[in-house]
């Protein structure tokens, strides 16, 4: 099973592997630029802003700690998408390296989820390649044979729960201005199959089928009590929890803990893997669809607007703003009493 687990991770990109580079004179470091040409440019300076996935590698525990560095809200592009199943790619294949946290180096988000720009005016052949990026990145977190821990600092809507979701377990900062969920059906689109089966393998078919439908956004603690995270810490905290939780799953022998990782998740990723090309030409043909696009272009605008009607518009205004608008949900009492 855990052979199985690693094919699926395995021979992705396969062009693309083997490219990282190390950074002289700080060992376990790994840094990524934006820009795909840096990547096959050994640096020896690594500090620049621009950094868009960063990796410190704790070698006596085995444990990487990845970053998401993409301001102002770690949204996922193709090109950030790509570095990601790069790093993601190697860590698989450093057989030191047992565990994966993954956070944000962005304050106050975790990711914005998917980028709206890679779903809007663009060619058929670039909403092809971006969704096959995104399937990508699914694949290999859903599929890692490495024990895995979300530290969520941040809000984390959409692609971004997904990507949270892919964990096998969830700490989040408990900052009530901070929300997490998939919110696809308030922008006027649909989260895919495997969107929903991820949601479902977590919280249950119930609160799937609230939580989808109404796109619901919620609070930490909400998201606590419907198992979507299943620990809050405050803030300052987080790392360490997360750290020490790695330390309870890293104490179990990798090929138990990943042979049992693989009977629980093959199916669900078995979905996917078996109709890939398929859920390709449906996202294709999804995106393109007019009344998509009007809808997609209608919320990035009401992204825009929200900044407008505050001036100046302080970061923690503009959270606050985020929040009544996404997160209050009336229906969050429904799964209460559900
Ligand atoms: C038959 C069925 C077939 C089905 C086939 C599939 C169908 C399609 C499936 C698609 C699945 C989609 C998944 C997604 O992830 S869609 C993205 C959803 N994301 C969101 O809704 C989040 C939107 N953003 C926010 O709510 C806030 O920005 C946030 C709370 C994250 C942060 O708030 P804050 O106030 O701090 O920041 P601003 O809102 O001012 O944003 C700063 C700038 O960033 C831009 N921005 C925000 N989010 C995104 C994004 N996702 N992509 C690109 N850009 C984003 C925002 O516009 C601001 O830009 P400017 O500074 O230029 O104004």
């Amino acid at each position: 099973m855990a052979a199985v687990l690693r094919k699926l991770i395995q021979g992705r990109l396969p062009a693309l592997a083997g490219v990282l580079c190390r950074r002289s004179g700080n060992e376990g470091h790994l840094f990524l630029n934006s820009s795909g040409s840096t990547l096959m440019q050994p640096r020896c300076g690594y500090s620049s802003p621009t950094e868009s996935v960063i990796v410190e590698m704790d070698k006596a525990t085995g444990v990487a700690l990845l970053k998401l560095n993409i301001p102002p809200v770690n949204s996922l592009s193709l090109p950030l998408l790509t570095e990601l199943a790069i790093v993601l790619d190697k860590l698989e294949m450093d057989k030191h390296c047992r565990g994966l946290i993954l956070t944000s180096a962005v304050p106050n988000i975790f990711s914005a989820g998917l980028n709206l720009f890679d779903m809007m005016d663009k060619p058929n052949e670039h909403y092809s390649e971006f969704w096959r990026a995104v399937q990508e990145i699914w694949i290999k977190l859903y599929g890692s044979s490495l024990a895995n821990i979300a530290a969520i600092n941040g809000s984390s809507p959409a692609g971004g729960c997904l990507l949270a979701l892919c964990s096998d377990y969830r700490i989040m900062a408990n900052n009530p201005h901070f929300t997490i969920g998939l919110n696809e059906t308030r922008l006027g689109i649909v989260a895919p199959f495997w969107f929903k089966d991820t949601l479902l393998n977590t919280v249950g078919k119930r609160t799937t089928e609230i939580s989808l439908n109404l796109g619901a956004l919620y609070s930490p603690t909400e998201a606590l009590s419907l198992h979507l995270v299943d620990r809050l810490v405050p803030e300052t905290q987080l790392l360490s929890a997360a750290t020490e939780e790695m330390g309870r799953w890293l104490q179990v022998p990798d090929h138990a803990r990943q042979i049992t990782k693989s009977m629980i998740r093959k199916s669900t990723l078995e979905g996917l893997l078996n109709q890939r090309e398929a859920d390709i030409k449906n996202f294709v043909e999804f995106i393109s669809r007019d009344s998509i696009q009007k809808s997609l272009q209608f919320y990035a605008q009401s992204l825009q607007k929200q900044k407008q009607h505050i001036h100046p518009p302080s970061s923690s205004c503009r959270q606050q703003i985020s929040s009544v608008t996404f997160a209050r949900s009336p229906w969050y009492s429904l799964i209460q009493r559900s």
